[in-house]
């Protein structure tokens, strides 16, 4: 019977918390537009499980334009430091207003301001414009919570496929692929 590759994935970001510089949970996003022109950019993996994988971010936002037109996309996690990397591929839905809520409200003020005076994707004149939009935000929820902007929330990676990459000498690496059957997953090897 195949390993679950949800457990062998916790097992490995384990293993890169204990290891890695810095951020052991980011990853590289992939998405493509609606005439399948490809675009890549990290972002920060802040939960995943059986259900999925899954990220905050604008949803105004380049990835949020082409997730909107193209809902499949595909993650890239690589450890330097363990010689590892592991690719995750599925279709792309939005989380709960409630999930993205709580994720929200776990973040530093600042970040949460932040998140507000974004139009992320969009062109900036110059950085005093961000900046004086920062503090505009600022003073606009001095003394209180800041509430989660409604352009702003999370994705989840829903895996089809999970790919685990190990290095070995030579270039003759291990490479495992776990492809979703239902609620069970199929194992297989490929060529290095
Ligand atoms: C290590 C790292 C982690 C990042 N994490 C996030 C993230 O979780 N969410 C996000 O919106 N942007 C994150 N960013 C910024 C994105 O890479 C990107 O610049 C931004 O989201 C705009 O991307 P887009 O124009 O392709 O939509 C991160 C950047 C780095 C280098
Ligand atoms: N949004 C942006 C613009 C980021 O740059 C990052 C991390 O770099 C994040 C969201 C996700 O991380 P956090 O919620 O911890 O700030």
């Amino acid at each position: 019977m195949a390993d679950d590759p949800i457990a062998l994935f916790d097992r490995w970001l384990a293993e890169a918390e204990q290891s890695e510089l810095n951020d052991p949970n980011a990853m590289a996003l992939a998405t493509a537009d609606a005439g399948g022109r490809p675009s890549v950019r990290m972002v920060l993996l802040k939960g995943h499980g059986p259900d999925g994988f899954v990220f905050y971010t604008n949803r105004g936002s380049r990835k949020a334009e082409e997730l909107g037109a193209n809902a499949q996309a595909s993650l890239l996690f690589h450890w330097k430091s363990l010689r590892r990397q592991v690719r995750v591929t599925g279709a792309v839905s939005p989380v709960s207003d409630a999930e993205s809520d709580a994720y929200f409200a776990s973040r530093g003020r600042d970040s949460q301001l932040g998140a507000w005076a974004s139009d992320q994707s969009r062109p900036l004149d110059s950085r005093a414009i961000f900046e004086a939009r920062v503090e505009a935000i600022r003073e606009r929820f001095d003394g209180q919570d800041v509430p989660r902007p409604p352009f702003w929330g999370g994705y989840r990676v829903a895996a089809e496929e999970i790919e685990f990459w190990q290095d070995r000498a030579h270039r003759l690496h291990e490479r495992r692929l776990f492809t979703r059957a239902g609620d069970c997953w199929n194992e297989g090897l490929l060529f290095p």
